[in-house]
């Protein structure tokens, strides 16, 4: 049978019962009921005695005889209580609706095996609604030992589609369509990734045979579920590669050498020279370089970013980096600008709040190609920007930017500008594997030598004081201090009061003349957010109060204790972020993360997570574990959320098997256009056309 065929096909499902099932779940054809995987099993192996029964609201199953049946008035409607008898004890069973009928039907005195969920009310158990088989005819029937639970709605049950219903659909249909389930995968790839067969695996999936067989049911559709994104994401990528051209940096020239041989202020890391590597591996190639650097908070990325676009200048090109903030912005000029000031390299800022005459003076000169580096934030992305040949443009931070705004530089060009994403915020792998699956990869997983760990705690409000007293002896030493409060949109006036409260009771602590402190908040202008910065930077300031506007990529070494207020309502990774403000310079820095003393487990989590590592790669795998990856940047226009039974975060073994058999694969067959991959092929193709999981990543 057709598996495109509508749900009525299936013995027993009516023309209403399609369409609530269509409607609550999403089911609405024979394929989509197939692969309507359950969530859990029920071992119905297990019987319980009444007398063991403890009060764990658990589903339990029971073998025993109706003794007697009594039917109670209540103020609205009555109910039905059964006195139900093992030979260990008795307890009730009840039912609010439907009592008449099943009055009827239960026979008493004789053996029953009931199920269902144990309630424990004025140290009576019960259960109300038991599934109630009778012995004999439970015999007969052949079980499976571990029964599927799907997902239901309540609108299901309340329509009197129960589990237990839905088990019979699945079951008809199993019994319908299971000579005719295709393999979508070749013999010989199965035998060689050690899966079972696709019809094998979807009916121990829903009809365990065994717990064994379970495993390998779910082994196999996990496998072949990230085997098929993997493979459309790494096609999509060979695609276009053969497709898009990139400009050629053949020659490592003038710029690169003299900078790297005379002005680099400091001996690359190997993980900083890897990469390199890397990237001008691409850009030597025809290839168009689509790269994803990955680093953490301070190993390094702008002297990286300068090398590339040194090499792009070498070979005639112009270069950009566009940061997602004017702070960022700023300071990645202000850091390139001195890199290069004892080069004839010319760069220039471009941002919001530049001047109408020096605007102007921007675009000819990018346009005459006299201008070689520009960098900016979205500011850049304006149609008057026109550069001249731009050949590579880094972007910085890329989450903030959509989709659609890195196409946009593309378009200012004949050929696409090479492009190099930088982010200090890790993805871990796996997830990267699925987001970025079309992206190459580059990590720097090496922090400039001679770095000294940030010494971490948590501290309850109450150690305020205790606090102040820890800032006033490191900016004795002269070191300055940032003291971060969160901004969380919806509760913008409040977090508002908050920092302003703050910095009074700080300007309290520490009066001037022998202290002076710097404000910086999203309300602030941008030129006085960047006078107040540069107070700080210069070190004509020792204490920064700020909101997360600090948050990325301030980079000022002599800064070097990181005072986080109410630490409790920053997520994992910007914790990290702002943690990485300190611990730039030589000295021994510090992280004080201040919160109240009610905490949720997943913000103790977190907290503790923060004093015990400073890696943001383990880091980041525990932010995708509390918060799932709907929630990590960049997820939400990927396939990964659409998954049927692989789960990213739990199946990371499998999903790098899968990868590195997509990977041999089309190394072997590009297209896919050997004989033996014709199934691959086929299935390939039939997924790509589905709607659905597939559809958002095509
Ligand atoms: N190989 C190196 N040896 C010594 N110092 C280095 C090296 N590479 C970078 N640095 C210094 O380390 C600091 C951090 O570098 P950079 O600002 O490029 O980090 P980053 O990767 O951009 O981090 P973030 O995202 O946190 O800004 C800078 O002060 C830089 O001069």
């Amino acid at each position: 049978m057709n598996l495109n065929y509508p749900l009525t096909y299936i013995n027993g499902i009516s023309n209403a019962r399609a369409s609530l099932l269509s409607g609550e779940l999403n089911l609405s054809r024979l394929h989509d009921l197939l692969h309507f995987f359950p969530y859990r099993y029920i071992d119905r192996t297990k019987f319980y005695k009444i007398a063991e029964l403890i009060n764990n609201n658990t589903d339990i199953q029971l073998v025993g005889r109706v003794v007697e049946m009594k039917t109670i008035k209540q103020k609205r409607g009555s109910r039905l209580v059964a006195k139900f008898q093992d030979d260990t004890g008795s307890m009730e069973l009840v039912w609010f609706k439907g009592h008449k009928w099943i009055k009827d039907s239960i026979k008493i005195n004789t053996p029953y095996i009931i199920y269902g969920k144990l309630n424990f009310f004025n140290g009576n158990f019960s259960i109300a609604h038991p599934e109630m088989e009778l012995v004999e005819n439970y015999k007969r029937k052949r079980q499976s030992k571990l029964q599927p639970v799907y997902s239901s709605t309540e609108k299901l049950v309340n329509s009197g589609l129960s589990n237990k219903i839905l088990r019979g659909y699945v079951q008809n249909l199993l019994q319908q369509v299971y000579e005719g389930i295709q393999e979508t995968l070749p013999v010989p790839f199965m035998e060689q990734y050690k899966l079972i067969d696709k019809k094998q695996a979807l009916l121990n999936i829903h009809f365990p045979n065994s717990p064994e067989l379970l495993a390998r049911a779910q082994q196999r559709l996990k496998f072949e579920e990230l085997f098929f994104i993997q493979l459309q994401l790494l096609r999509k990528k060979l695609i276009r590669k053969n497709k898009i051209k990139g400009y050629v940096f053949e020659q490592v020239g003038e710029n690169f050498t003299t900078f790297y041989n005379k002005h680099l202020p400091f001996a690359l890391t190997d993980a900083q020279k890897r990469v390199l590597k890397e990237i001008r591996k691409d850009v030597g190639s025809h290839a168009h370089m689509n790269r994803l650097l990955q680093g953490d908070v301070g190993s390094g990325k702008t002297i990286v970013a300068l090398l590339t676009m040194l090499l792009a200048i070498d070979n005639g090109f112009q270069a950009t980096i566009m940061a997602p903030t004017e702070i960022l912005a700023t300071q990645h000029y202000n850091a390139i600008d001195e890199l290069l000031k004892n080069m004839d390299v010319s760069v220039e800022l471009l941002t919001g709040s530049t001047k109408a005459k020096k605007r102007k003076e921007i675009h000819s000169s990018l346009e005459d190609g006299s201008l070689k580096i520009l960098i900016g934030t979205h500011a850049l992305l304006e149609d008057k920007v026109q550069f001249q040949n731009l050949g590579i443009a880094i972007i910085d931070e890329q989450h903030r930017f959509g989709v659609a705004q890195r196409s946009k530089m593309w378009q200012k060009n004949e050929l696409p500008p090479h492009i190099l994403v930088m982010t200090a915020t890790p993805i871990p792998r796996t997830l990267a594997m699925s987001v970025y699956g079309d992206l190459d990869i580059s990590v720097i997983d090496e922090l400039p030598p001679g770095r000294k760990e940030v010494k971490t705690v948590h501290r309850y409000d109450s150690n305020r004081l205790s606090v102040f007293n820890f800032m006033k002896q490191e900016i004795q030493k002269g070191r300055q201090v940032y003291v971060v409060y969160p901004l969380i949109q919806e509760s913008e006036a409040m977090d508002y009061k908050d920092l302003m409260d703050g910095y009074e009771s700080i300007s309290r602590e520490f009066p001037s003349p022998n202290y002076q402190i710097s404000i910086v908040h999203g309300k602030m202008k941008a030129e006085d957010k960047e006078f107040e910065m540069q107070r700080f930077v210069k070190g004509e300031t020792q204490i920064m109060v700020a909101t997360t506007v600090i948050e990325v990529g301030v980079n000022v070494p002599n800064a070097s204790v990181m005072v986080i207020e109410s630490s409790e309502r920053f997520g994992l990774s910007q914790l990290h972020q702002l943690r990485g403000r300190v611990g730039r310079g030589a000295d021994q820095s510090y992280c004080i993360l201040l919160s109240s003393f009610k905490l949720s487990s997943e913000a103790k989590t977190r907290l503790q997570t923060m004093v015990e590592t400073s890696d943001g790669f383990k880091i980041a795998e525990v932010d995708l574990k509390l918060r799932g990856p709907g929630n990590i940047m960049g997820t939400q226009q990927s396939g990964v959320l659409n998954l049927k039974i692989a789960d990213v975060v739990k199946d990371t073994p499998i999903l790098q098997k899968a990868r590195s058999a997509a990977i041999e694969l089309l190394q072997n067959d590009p297209n896919l256009s050997k004989p033996e991959n014709a199934v691959i092929q086929r299935t390939y193709s039939e997924l790509s056309k589905r709607t659905g999981a597939w559809s958002n990543i095509s």
